[in-house]
C-alpha cells in the first residue's frame, strides 16, 4: 500500500488525525468545566477559561478541516496511483472475465478506499478518545467510572444479539441484489433478441420476480435494523438513568463535586462509544482484507513494458517445428509442422472445437507450446521467438473502439496524412473516409458502421501500422458473400503474410492461397483443393 502514498502526507495526516481524535475528550472536560465555574462562582475565572475555551474550539475546528482535505489528499493519490499502476500492470494481460477486472477497479477499489484507507484513520481517532476519556473519567472518580461503564457496556453489549439476523438480512439482501444485477445485465444486453424471440412476457415475469425479491428483501433487513435500533434505545435509555441516579447520590453525599460526577459520566460514554467504534473500525477493516491481498498480488505483477517504438519485423518465414499443446489435460495440438515463408498466404480449415484459434495464438507466441518450437527467422537467417507485436490481426468481432475514425486507424500513435490516405485506399475504405471523415466519431463497437467497413478498418489498421504478418480468425464469418469476397479479394492479392482460419471459402479464392492446412484430431495436415 505504501507504493500509492507520499511519506509526508500520510504522516502529517496521522498527526492530525491524534490532533482531531482530542476533540471529543475536550467537550466532555468543557462541559464539566461548565459545572466546576458554577460551583467556583470566580467571575475572572468565567471569563478566562471561556476565552480558552473559545480559542481552543476554534484551533480543533481548524485542525479537523486540515485533517479533511489531507485525507482527501491522500485519497487523491491513492486512486491515482493505483488506478494508473493497474492501466499498465499485467493485471489487464490477465486471464479472466472483463466484467471482473471492471468489477475490481470500480467497486472493489472504492471499498478499499472507504473500508481500509479512511477506516485505519477513523479507528486511530477512537483510539485516542478512549484513551484520553478514560484516563479524564478514572481521574475524577474511580468507583463511579466502573459502574458508568458497567452499565453502559450492558446496554451496548445487549444489542448485538440482533446484529446475527442483520447480518443474515443483509446477506439475503446482497444476494438478491446480485440476482437483480444479473438479470439486467443479460436483459439490457439481449433486448433485441428478446423481442425477436417474442420473449418479453416471460422476461418481464423474471424481472419482475426479481425486482419484488430484492425489494422485499431490502425491506426485511431495514426492519431487523429498525427492530435492533428499538432494542438498544430501551435499553440504552432505561439503563443509563441508573448511574446517574447513583452518581446524584455521591454528589448529595458530598462524596463527589458535580463537575467530577459530569466528568465521569459523559467520558465513560465515550469510552464506550470508542470501544464499539474502534470494534466497528475493525470489522470493517478485516472485511477489506481479502480485497487488499488481491491488490497486493496485483501489484506484485510485473508492469507491461511500455516503448512507443514501432516494431516492424522483416522476416523470411515463421515455423512451427513439432508443436504440442494441451489446455490443462486436454490436448489441442500435437507434434504440429509448418513453415509460413513471407508473402505466404496459409488457409486453416477444421471442425469447431478442432484448436484453430488456439494454433493462432500459437503462431502469434501469446500461447507457447509445451513442447516443439515456434521461431520467426529473419532475413539474415538468425530465429527468435515470435512476439505479438510482430502480427496484424482480423477477428470475427472487430475491434472497434469507440473514438474517431482516426483513432481507430492510429490507435493514437502520429502518422503523416499521407501514410494515413495510403493505408485507407489499400484497405478499399476510401468511400467510408470521404462519406464522414477520418474525424468521425465511431460508436461503441462500431454500431454505426457495417460489418465489411469494419473488417476494412482493421486491414488499414495493419497497412498503417506496416503489419506484414496478418493472422485472421473467422475475419469475414460475418460478412455477406459479395463483401466477404471483396475482402478476400484485397487481402489475397496484397503482399501481407497471411495465416487465415475461415470455413467457407468460395471455390474461385481456394486456389488463390498458396497452401491449405486441415487440423482434425490433434493432428495438422495439409489438404489439396485440386
Ligand atoms: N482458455 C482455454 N482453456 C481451456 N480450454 C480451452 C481454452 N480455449 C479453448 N479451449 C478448448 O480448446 C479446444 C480448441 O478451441 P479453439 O477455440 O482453439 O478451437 P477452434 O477450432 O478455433 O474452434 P471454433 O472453430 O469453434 O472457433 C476447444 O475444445 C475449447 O473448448
Amino acid at each position: 500500500m505504501k507504493k500509492y502514498f507520499e511519506r509526508k502526507s500520510i504522516l502529517f495526516c496521522l498527526i492530525l488525525t491524534v490532533i482531531v481524535g482530542l476533540d471529543t475528550p475536550f467537550s466532555t472536560w468543557t462541559y464539566s468545566q461548565i459545572f466546576a465555574m458554577v460551583e467556583a462562582a470566580d467571575k475572572r475565572r468565567v471569563v478566562v477559561e471561556i476565552s480558552l475555551i473559545v480559542l481552543v474550539t476554534i484551533l480543533l475546528t481548524f485542525a479537523r478541516y486540515l485533517y479533511e482535505r489531507t485525507l482527501n489528499w491522500n485519497i487523491y493519490l491513492f486512486n491515482r496511483n493505483v488506478r494508473s499502476d493497474l492501466l499498465s500492470s499485467n493485471f489487464v494481460r490477465q486471464q479472466g472475465s472483463v466484467s471482473d477486472k471492471l468489477s475490481f477497479v470500480t467497486n472493489d477499489l472504492e471499498l478499499v478506499e472507504n473500508n481500509y484507507v479512511k477506516e485505519i484513520f477513523k479507528l486511530i481517532t477512537s483510539i485516542v478518545n478512549l484513551l484520553l476519556c478514560l484516563v479524564m473519567a478514572l481521574n475524577a472518580n474511580f468507583l463511579l467510572t466502573l459502574v458508568f461503564m458497567c452499565f453502559s457496556v450492558i446496554s451496548a453489549v445487549a444489542p448485538r444479539i440482533m446484529a446475527k439476523r442483520v447480518m443474515l438480512s443483509s446477506e439475503a439482501w446482497s444476494a438478491s441484489v446480485s440476482k437483480y444485477t444479473g438479470f439486467m445485465s443479460d436483459y439490457l444486453k439481449h433486448i433485441d433478441l428478446i423481442l425477436h424471440y417474442n420473449a418479453m412476457p416471460f422476461f418481464l415475469l423474471k424481472g419482475k420476480k426479481a425486482i419484488t425479491d430484492t425489494a422485499t428483501a431490502k425491506q426485511k433487513r431495514e426492519n431487523t435494523i429498525a427492530m435492533s435500533n428499538l432494542l438498544a434505545g430501551i435499553l440504552a435509555y432505561s439503563l443509563s438513568y441508573l448511574p446517574i441516579g447513583i452518581g446524584i447520590l455521591f454528589v448529595l453525599d458530598h462524596r463527589l463535586p458535580l463537575s467530577s460526577f459530569i466528568m465521569v459520566q459523559y467520558s465513560s460514554t465515550w469510552v464506550v462509544n470508542s470501544i464499539l467504534a474502534i470494534n466497528q473500525s475493525m470489522t470493517t477493516i478485516n472485511s477489506a482484507k481479502p480485497l487488499l491481498g488481491k491488490l497486493e498480488k496485483i501489484k506484485k505483477l510485473p508492469q507491461s513494458e511500455v516503448s512507443d517504438q514501432l516494431t516492424t519485423i522483416d522476416f523470411k518465414e515463421l515455423y512451427l517445428d513439432d508443436v504440442t499443446f494441451s489446455y490443462q489435460d486436454k490436448a489441442v495440438v500435437q507434434h504440429a509442422n509448418l513453415v509460413v515463408r513471407r508473402g505466404e498466404k496459409i488457409l486453416l480449415t477444421g471442425r469447431s472445437g478442432q484448436g484453430k484459434s488456439t494454433l493462432l495464438k500459437l503462431i502469434a507466441y501469446v500461447l507457447k507450446p509445451e513442447q516443439g518450437k515456434v521461431e520467426l527467422v529473419r532475413q539474415d537467417g538468425t530465429a527468435i521467438a515470435p512476439e505479438p507485436d510482430y502480427f496484424g490481426e482480423v477477428t470475427q468481432d472487430s475491434n472497434i473502439f469507440h473514438d474517431t475514425l482516426r483513432f481507430n486507424l492510429t490507435l493514437g500513435r502520429s502518422f503523416s496524412e499521407q501514410e494515413l490516405a495510403n493505408a485507407v485506399q489499400k484497405a478499399g475504405l476510401t468511400p467510408l473516409v470521404d462519406k464522414i471523415g477520418l474525424d468521425a466519431v465511431i460508436k461503441e463497437d462500431g454500431t454505426n458502421l457495417s460489418g465489411g467497413e469494419k473488417k476494412r478498418i482493421e486491414l488499414a489498421r495493419a497497412f498503417l501500422y506496416n503489419r506484414n504478418f496478418l493472422l485472421i480468425d473467422e475475419g469475414t464469418a460475418s460478412l455477406d458473400p459479395q463483401t466477404a469476397h471483396e475482402i478476400h479479394e484485397l487481402i489475397l492479392g496484397s503482399n501481407l503474410t497471411v495465416v487465415e482460419i475461415d470455413h467457407h471459402i468460395p471455390e474461385d479464392l481456394q486456389n488463390k492461397f498458396t497452401r491449405a492446412y486441415k487440423l482434425e484430431n490433434n493432428q495438422l495436415s495439409m489438404i489439396s483443393y485440386n
